[in-house]
């Protein structure tokens, strides 16, 4: 298989600080970079396969995770920033200039409302929680990859230690249904 799934997943996953508190994010432009200050380290960190999330070039996977909203805050450039998709339930924020997604919000009542969605990778600090598992696996054929290649994919998350899943983990799964069971009362 000649793609890589991700920079951070390659050549196994490097772990990251229970200390570390959050850092700064940039987009990808030479000069008048949007910034990002997160206070807090992300959770729930992941490999995505699906279309919408932001991946950099020649990568299969995206790496995302997630922060309190409260402690996300754009310190630069923000006159940058555009949503990909204002229909989305994730509200992606892209640099108009080169195209990175800085932070992804959810206005609409969900799950996840309260959570921003990042990609760490977009910092120059350690100490970012590594990659937990990998979701959405079985999208990436939606974007191309061959479904005879897909063994290999997974064979490649499991050697670095890495669950995969085609929707989200087990926990994150069992968290919306918990949502939608409370929503209906079926669960009080
Ligand atoms: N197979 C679809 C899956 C898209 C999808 O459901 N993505 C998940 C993981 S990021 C999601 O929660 N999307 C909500 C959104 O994009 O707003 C694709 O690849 O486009
Ligand atoms: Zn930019
Ligand atoms: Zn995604």
């Amino acid at each position: 298989m000649a793609s890589s799934l991700h920079p951070l997943i390659d050549n196994g996953i490097t772990p990251g600080s229970s200390s570390f508190s959050g850092g700064k994010l940039h987009c990808r432009c030479a000069s008048d970079q949007v910034e990002i200050t997160l206070n807090s380290n992300v959770a729930h960190n992941h490999a995505c396969g699906c279309s919408k999330c932001w991946k950099p070039s020649g990568s299969l996977f995206s790496i995302v995770g997630v922060v309190p909203r409260d402690a996300v805050s754009v310190t630069a450039n923000a006159s940058k920033l555009s949503i990909v998709d204002k229909e989305a339930t994730i509200q992606r924020n892209a640099c108009k200039d080169c195209g990175v997604h800085l932070f992804g919000r959810i206005e609409k009542d969900h799950p996840f409302k309260g959570l921003d969605f990042v990609h760490v990778e977009l910092s120059d600090e350690k100490g970012w929680q590594e990659p937990q598992f990998a979701g959405f696996v079985s999208s990436i054929i939606e974007q191309g990859s061959h479904p005879k290649e897909m063994d290999e994919v997974r064979a490649k998350f499991k050697a670095v230690g890495l669950q995969t899943y085609d929707v989200l983990s087990p926990v994150l799964m069992d968290l919306i249904s918990t949502f939608t069971a409370q929503k209906s009362e079926k669960l009080l």
